[in-house]
């Protein structure tokens, strides 16, 4: 299998290369279950953040860094989107999303306890990869319709034409195939 080095927080890791379609594949990049990798780079995140008060994320691979660098900010809570409607939602709102890896559309809801707390107040919207960023967009397009502020938006990496964005903080550009 073709991989790619991945240099990162100054850890390095083998990605394995996968096709997508017939002129795109992507090195796989999955931090579940790397304990060492959200360790390191959380707090590289976390220190280039403005001040924010709550950090979020769209379930799933963003939610263990949301979790790591809420700690690193001091920070008790973070708040996860969700990719389905869970029985303890009330009245959840959503929106649509597309991703670069998830072909099928699907709706991203936030519960809207949820959207009360963050309502007014100052967000950081975290992912592990931004690449086309819709994952992105449909988060703040939800963050936004809770009335939340979003005044930061990071990645560990930048995939593809994502490293050329000024409006994302992240540590490392990822090259498409
Ligand atoms: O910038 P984009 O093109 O939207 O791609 C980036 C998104 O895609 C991946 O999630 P994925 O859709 O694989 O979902 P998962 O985290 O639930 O596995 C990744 O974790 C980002 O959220």
């Amino acid at each position: 299998m073709k991989t790619y080095t991945l240099h990162v927080a100054g850890l390095t890791r083998e990605l394995p290369i996968i096709k997508l379609s017939y002129d795109l594949s992507i090195a796989s990049f999955v931090i579940l279950g790397d304990t060492e990798i959200v360790k390191k780079t959380a707090p590289m995140i976390a220190k280039k953040l403005p001040e924010v008060d709550f950090v979020v994320t769209a379930e799933a691979k963003g939610i263990p860094l949301a979790y790591e660098i809420s700690k690193v900010l001091n920070l008790d809570e973070y708040i996860v989107a969700r990719k389905s409607v869970k029985a303890y939602m009330e009245e959840p709102i959503e929106v649509e999303l597309h991703s670069i890896t998830t072909t099928d559309s699907q709706k991203l809801y936030l519960n809207n306890l949820d959207a009360k707390k963050i309502k007014g107040k100052r967000v950081a919207l975290v992912d592990d990869v931004v690449s086309t960023g819709q994952s992105l967009k449909a988060l703040e397009r939800l963050i936004e319709k809770a009335g939340a502020n979003v005044v930061a938006k990071a990645a560990i990496l930048a995939e593809g034409d994502a490293k050329d964005r000024k409006d994302i903080i992240f540590l490392e550009a990822l090259p498409t195939f």
